[in-house]
Order: C-alpha cells, then structure tokens, then sequence
C-alpha cells in the first residue's frame, strides 16, 4: 500500500529523516515508535506531502506520491489525523464532518463510502454531540471526531499522529479499539505513537525510528520482550 525507499528529508540545514526505508501492507496496522524527536512526524508529514523530500521515493498503490500537493495526496486516499487533533473549534461535531466530506465512492469496491451515518455507527458518542461545538468536546471526543473527519474524505490510508496524547488510559483503550475497528473496515494505518501498549495492542508491525531511520522492527510481541530496544530507543 504504502512504500518508503532512501527517503531523506531537511528542516533548512538540519537533516532530519537520514535514508528511512520501511513498507506498510494493505489492510495492516505499521507503528512507528520513537523518542521525541526522532523524527516521526516528519516522517507523517512527508507522506502527507506538507513536507518536500530532499531525495528518495514515496509509493502509494505502486504511484509516487513525492513532489505532489497535500490536497492532491489526500484525493488520492491518503487520509491525516494530525497531533493535535486540529478539529474545528467554533464549528459543530456535524459541520467538522460534512467540511471534509468528499462524496462519491471509496473506489476499494468492498467497503461503502463514508458518510455521516457509517461514521456516527463508528463513533456513536459523536451522534449525540451532533450540534455541539469543537472546543465543547471533551479530548477523547475530539480524537474521535479527528479520526472521523479524516474518514470522510475515504481514504484507503489513514496517517495517526499520536492520537493518546493527552488522554486518560481508559480513553487512550476507546482509541485502540477504534482503531481495531478501522483495520476490520479494510483500511491501512500508519500510526505514530509513544504510548508503546497501545502501540503493541493495534501493530502487525513495530518501526522504531532513532534519528530519522529505522533502527529496529518486528512484531509487537518481540518488542515487549525485547528490554534492550526498549531501554535504547524508547526510554521504558
Ligand atoms: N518546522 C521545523 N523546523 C526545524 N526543525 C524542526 C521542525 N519540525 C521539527 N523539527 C526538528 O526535527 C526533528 C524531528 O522532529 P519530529 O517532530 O519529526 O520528531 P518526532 O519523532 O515526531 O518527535 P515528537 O514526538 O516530539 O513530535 C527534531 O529535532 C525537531 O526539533
């Protein structure tokens, strides 16, 4: 689904990501774990077109996507849930959704295209938040409503930039099984995280990243028995 090979990108002088090369399969959870300033958003951001590559390729469905405009990544089937959650503040939960519906079908041929109704049966505590505002919800409401809104423009991919930051771990579990939800729904997810059992719970794949490449990968279950790379790179 998606494909990185020799990807190297700079903040003006600082070389950031150093030759990241990693894959995610189609209908697969990748995680990518790392300490702060690693390089993990960059590495979101660089697939989502909003920062250039200095050199190497992005693959999308087999199609370089390097070079090209966010919004034409994003019509593509690249779908971003940024840190932050970035929703709307003075609009409703509703007018959040429907600004970022793009309409007509997924074009996967197995799933329908998201809507409104197909995402409140996912979310429904945003069904009953309809008429409220952005800055009303509570955090946990606001990541759903990030994950939801990114859903309506039907992407194939979907880009997490930290959705537990700031949660409570019982919000941080709703999220998780969203996310187990989405994977069932036939979508691929590039998830970035440094909440590493949420990590573990939703991965195929771990990718830990250490100064802008990847420095260790496997599955969930050899991380958490692994106290080495947990020490060297995670700090747990
Ligand atoms: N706009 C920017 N201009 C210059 N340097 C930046 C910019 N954004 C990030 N950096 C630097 O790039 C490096 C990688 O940052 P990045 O945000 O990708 O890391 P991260 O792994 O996502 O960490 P965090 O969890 O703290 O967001 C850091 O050293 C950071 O200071």
């Amino acid at each position: 689904m998606l494909e990185l090979e020799g990807v190297h990108t700079y903040y003006g002088t600082s070389h950031i990501l150093q030759g990241l090369s990693f894959s995610v399969p189609e209908r697969s959870c990748a995680v990518l774990l790392g300490r702060n300033g690693a390089g993990k958003t960059t590495t979101i951001h660089s697939i989502a077109g909003l920062v250039p590559l200095r050199s190497g390729s992005i693959r999308f469905m087999g199609r370089e996507i390097s070079g090209e405009r966010p919004h034409r990544i994003a019509r593509m089937g690249i779908g971003l849930v940024p840190q932050g959650r970035r929703v709307f503040p003075s609009l409703t939960v509703e007018e959040n959704l429907t600004v970022a519906s793009r309409g007509g079908p997924s074009g996967d041929g197995e799933n329908p295209p998201w809507d409104l109704s197909r995402v409140y049966e996912l979310f429904p505590a945003l069904r009953e938040r309809a008429s409220n505002m952005g800055n009303q919800l509570s955090g946990g409401e606001q990541q759903m409503l990030a994950i939801a809104r990114a859903l309506m423009t039907n992407p194939r991919l979907l880009l997490m930039d930290e959705p537990s930051e700031g949660l409570a771990p019982v919000v941080i579990e709703r999220v998780g099984e969203a996310i187990h939800r989405l994977k069932e729904a036939g979508l691929s997810i590039l998830l970035v995280e440094q909440h590493v059992s949420l990590a573990c719970s939703v991965a195929d794949e771990v990718l830990v990243m250490n100064k802008g490449r990847i420095v260790w990968r496997g599955s969930p279950e050899a991380l958490l028995s692994n106290r080495q790379v947990q020490q060297q790179y995670l700090g747990v």
